[in-house]
């Protein structure tokens, strides 16, 4: 016989001893409604180029967008952000592009709208896919202009939601946006456009494949350290939550997605909205080249990476895996 008093009585381990219990007591779950997918859209005909440092991700033009996208409705992911990759001639130190109701963005958004009403069109709402300079607002002898940003991001939001878009997403890390935004919207009889905001953006080294992949890497001049919050920062998010949620936001989001779990933990402990994460770039670049690489099980990794945005306490995750997520939970 054992000498039972050495042993514990609380075994943390029995509810994890067979699959049926282990699924009874599971707290957190990943869905498909959880997925956003980002998707990238070019110019010219029967486009699809590859992004060399994001394996798998595409920019596809408008005449293979229906297909493209198709895929997601038909898997039941409820929303796409859209991410337009402007030609360089058609940038400018302003953006002037995208206050232009034809851009790419808005073409995508009204055929996206058009052929899948009852899919969630997110667009992105900042300067750097239009700017010669790379940078999310105006620019003044050096310094991004805050206020002067803004009278320009609201009329993009405006043109981008009379082509459809159903959320509106500031991206760019101005103070005062959201509610400038908001304000626009509303005076426009555009009251039920929802705005999820970046809200805790950092300046971050992950979102390095993006620029790639919109072709704005090369032009950035400097960083965006002025505006993007310091990655050191945690309590400093918070007030940033405090301030879009005051000036309307409905939705908010943490910027990049694995390294700042914390940050979306703390937000939704403090604050108990609805709250997004982006898996940026980076990250999906990082887990797809261990992938290739034989070092990391594709599926499994996926999966536990989504998962524990879930844990963290995200309503939904924008990640470069919607497609695949969504076939490996239907499966
Ligand atoms: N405003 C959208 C992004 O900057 C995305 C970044 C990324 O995926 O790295
Ligand atoms: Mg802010």
């Amino acid at each position: 016989m054992k000498n039972v008093s050495s042993y514990p009585l609380s075994r943390l381990r029995r509810n994890r001893h067979d699959n049926f219990t282990r699924r009874l007591v599971q707290e957190n779950h990943l869905h498909v409604d959880n997925l956003i997918w980002p998707i990238f859209v070019c110019e010219g005909q029967n486009q699809r180029q590859k992004v060399a440092s994001m394996p798998g991700v595409e920019r596809v033009s408008l005449d293979l967008l229906v297909e493209h996208v198709k895929q997601a409705v038909d898997l039941g992911i409820p929303a796409v952000a859209i991410f337009p990759i402007t030609p360089k001639e058609l940038r400018d130190s302003k953006g002037t592009e995208a206050l232009n109701p034809d851009n790419l963005m808005c073409r995508a958004s009204r055929l996206l709208k058009k052929n899948f009403p009852d899919l969630g069109i997110i667009g992105d709402v900042a300067l750097d896919p239009y700017t010669d300079h790379g940078h999310d607002g105006l620019i003044k002898d050096g310094r991004i202009l805050n206020d002067e940003s803004i009278e320009v991001l609201r009329l993009q939001a405006l043109n981008q939601a009379r082509a459809g878009n159903d959320i509106i997403a500031p991206s760019d890390m101005m103070d005062g946006r959201v509610q400038a935004i908001r304000e626009t919207l509303d005076e426009h009889n555009f009251e039920t456009v929802r705005i999820m905001s970046y809200t805790a953006k950092y300046a971050s080294a992950f979102y390095g494949p993006f620029r790639d992949a919109l072709g704005s890497g090369g032009l950035l001049t400097g960083d965006k350290k002025t505006y993007q919050m310091n990655p050191a920062n945690s309590d400093e998010a918070l007030r940033e939550v405090e301030q879009d949620l005051a000036e309307g936001a409905d939705m908010i989001m943490v910027k990049p997605g694995m390294p700042y779990l914390d940050i979306i933990r703390r937000i939704r402990d403090n604050f108990a909205v609805p709250t997004f994460a982006y898996q940026v770039s980076g990250e999906y670049a990082m887990i797809m080249g261990a992938i290739e690489k034989g070092w990391l099980d594709r599926d499994r990794t996926i999966l536990e990476s989504l998962m524990a945005f879930k844990r963290a306490g995200c309503s939904g995750i924008l990640t470069y895996f919607a497609l695949d997520a969504a076939r490996l939970l239907k499966d």
